[in-house]
């Protein structure tokens, strides 16, 4: 068989190669390079990459066999996460790799253009000796104002107390509690920018932060103040910036993220008083480590079926050992009723019964969810994309769970209803050393036959001769019978009949044992991988 492609879109720290080990075929692109990349994702199970790679909509839709897009760092702007979800992709990334670098940065940023660090280099470079022109402020006493009091605005703080400065933060999503642990004071933003020595922004780019800092804004602040971004290019206007800096009202600015990248013609080049970088706020040998790691980690992970703790588009997280044997269970049993369904799914509960139904089983819903869709519908259908699929069809998902659970460890009972109000119950345990799939109940009909590939499934009347009735009629069909339980309804005359036979049956073949043995219900239920 061969082996799932790892396509590398950026330069990622080697380590990244050994942690995705060697069950893949790793490719390189540049992914900067928009043919290149469109030409090179088409057969990609997996995308790795950093900032510089646009998986946009268009990408993802070129890319035929992509099940996992990861993002070696933070942000995710370069990531059409809504584009990926519909087609079923993982989107993953790095969360804290790169913090502690990007938080450093940020000192750096505020030291620099405390003490004018950039021009100092460059003019004395030039051969200049120039003390006095460059004589900076210190941070001791000043107040920094922290606007995104989250993962980096939060270690900003921690690094900024150390020089000894008051802070205040700015951030509309985050609890006082919160904030006094990090012993920040929190203000609203014309207050922050009132008080402020130093003003450093910490949030995403979204509607509301780009451009968040502007002209009004270097008009509110205090006179002098430098303003520095290690976020995203943009939350702070850089026109209205160089503009600010150049008029004397802001004292100075460091910027690492720009609205375009690389800049293009930007005013702030020229101004002595502004400290720049190329995006380096991760370009550390360890966050690039760490980022590497821990999305070719998640990447082993999605492409072996499972969930993965920093993936950002699908409920997942850390799944108990106890639970994992149910994950495959739940998705075939799903299966089992999309067989059974004859029409519209139109409302589906997922019942966890016994002693795992203290942990969180949610990745059980997923999985029957996956299941029930997987038959159905032509595109990829994933962890990711299966709660969507139900939204769209209107259809009600609920889950329950309790810990009683009579003849077994733990069963799972998935229930649906379809659009002809039709009911269907179907259960299932997984048993034993070896985790045989074991079919428990169906419709109402306790029963305990393994949950083979393919199965058939017969009501009917109960009454003398009829399993010999139905045997000779599969027999005239030529199928083998691996296996059979009968269940004698407990409430009136039927009985259900479950076979395992050796290889899948067609409709039509189904449909006329069934008429020998005159079914009232009967189904063909194929759980082939295929
Ligand atoms: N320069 C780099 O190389 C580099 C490296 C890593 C991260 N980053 C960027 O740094 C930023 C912060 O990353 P993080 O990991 O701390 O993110 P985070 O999600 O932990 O924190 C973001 C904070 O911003 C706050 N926020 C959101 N909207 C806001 C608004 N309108 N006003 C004020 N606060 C608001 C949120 O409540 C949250 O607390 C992101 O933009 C990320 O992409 C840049
Ligand atoms: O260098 C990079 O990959 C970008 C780093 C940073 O902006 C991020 O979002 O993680």
């Amino acid at each position: 068989m061969p082996k799932p492609i790892v396509l590398i879109a950026e330069i990622l720290s080697p380590a990244t190669i050994d942690a995705l080990g060697g069950d893949f075929e790793i490719r390189q692109t540049e992914g900067a390079d928009r043919s290149q990349l469109l030409n090179d994702i088409v057969d990609a199970d997996a995308i790795l990459v950093r900032s510089a790679t646009q998986v946009d909509a268009e990408a993802i839709a070129a890319a035929k066999k992509l099940q996992v897009i990861a993002r070696a760092g933070v942000g995710l702007d370069n990531v059409d996460v809504p584009a990926a979800t519909s087609a079923g992709v993982m989107v993953v990334n790095a969360p804290t790799s790169n913090i502690t670098s990007a938080a450093e940065l940020t000192m750096a940023h505020i030291l620099g253009s405390a003490r004018y660090f950039g021009a100092g280099n460059t003019s004395l470079k030039a051969g200049e000796w120039n003390r006095k022109k460059y004589t900076g402020v210190e941070l001791y006493e000043k107040t920094l104002g922290i606007v995104g009091l989250g993962r980096i605005g939060g270690l900003v703080a921690e690094r900024a107390k150390a020089f000894g400065m008051r802070l205040v933060g700015y951030d509309p999503y985050i609890t006082q509690a919160r904030a006094a642990q990090m012993g920040v004071e929190v203000v609203d933003l014309p207050g922050l920018l009132a008080v402020s020595d130093f003003v450093t922004v910490h949030m995403p780019k979204t509607p509301e932060t780009t451009g968040m800092i502007s002209t009004e804004e270097f008009k509110a602040a205090k006179p002098g103040a430098r303003f520095i971004n290690v976020a995203r290019g943009g939350i702070i206007d850089e026109e209205a910036l160089a503009e600010a800096v150049a008029a004397g009202e802001v004292g100075g600015a460091g910027i690492d993220v720009w609205s375009t990248e690389p800049p293009e013609h930007s005013a702030l080049m020229e101004l002595d008083a502004v400290n720049v970088t190329p995006h380096l706020g991760a370009s550390t040998a360890e966050a690039q480590e760490k980022a590497g790691v821990a999305v070719a980690k998640s990447v082993r992970k999605a492409l072996a079926g499972e969930l993965v703790p920093d993936a950002v588009n699908v409920a997942g997280g850390a799944i108990h050992e106890d639970v994992r044997p149910g994950i495959p269970l739940a998705e075939r049993l799903g299966r089992v009723v999309n067989s059974l369904a004859d029409s519209s799914v139109t409302h589906f509960k997922v019942e966890v019964n016994g002693e795992i139904a203290d942990k969180d089983v949610s990745v059980l819903k997923l999985s029957a969810l996956k299941g029930l869709f997987r038959d159905v519908v032509s595109d990829q259908v994933s962890y990711v994309n299966a709660p969507l699929l139900a939204e769209e069809r209107g259809i009600g998902v609920e889950l329950v769970t309790d810990p009683y659970c009579e003849s077994f460890r733990n069963v799972t009972r998935l229930t649906a209803t379809t659009s002809e109000g039709q009911r269907i119950s179907v259960s299932g345990t997984v048993t034993g050393p070896k985790l045989v799939q074991k079919l428990t109940e169906v419709n109402g009909f306790d029963l305990e036959i393994e949950l083979t590939d393919n199965l058939l499934i017969f009501r009917y009347e109960d009454r003398p001769g009829i399993i010999g009735q139905l045997g000779q009629a599969l027999g005239a069909n030529e199928i083998n019978i691996a296996g059979m339980q009968v269940s004698p309804s407990a409430t009136d005359n039927d009985a259900l009949s479950v076979l395992a036979v050796d290889s899948a049956v067609s409709e039509e073949v189904v449909k006329a044992v069934a008429g020998a043995v005159n079914a009232s219900a009967f189904s063909g239920v194929s759980l082939n991988e295929d």
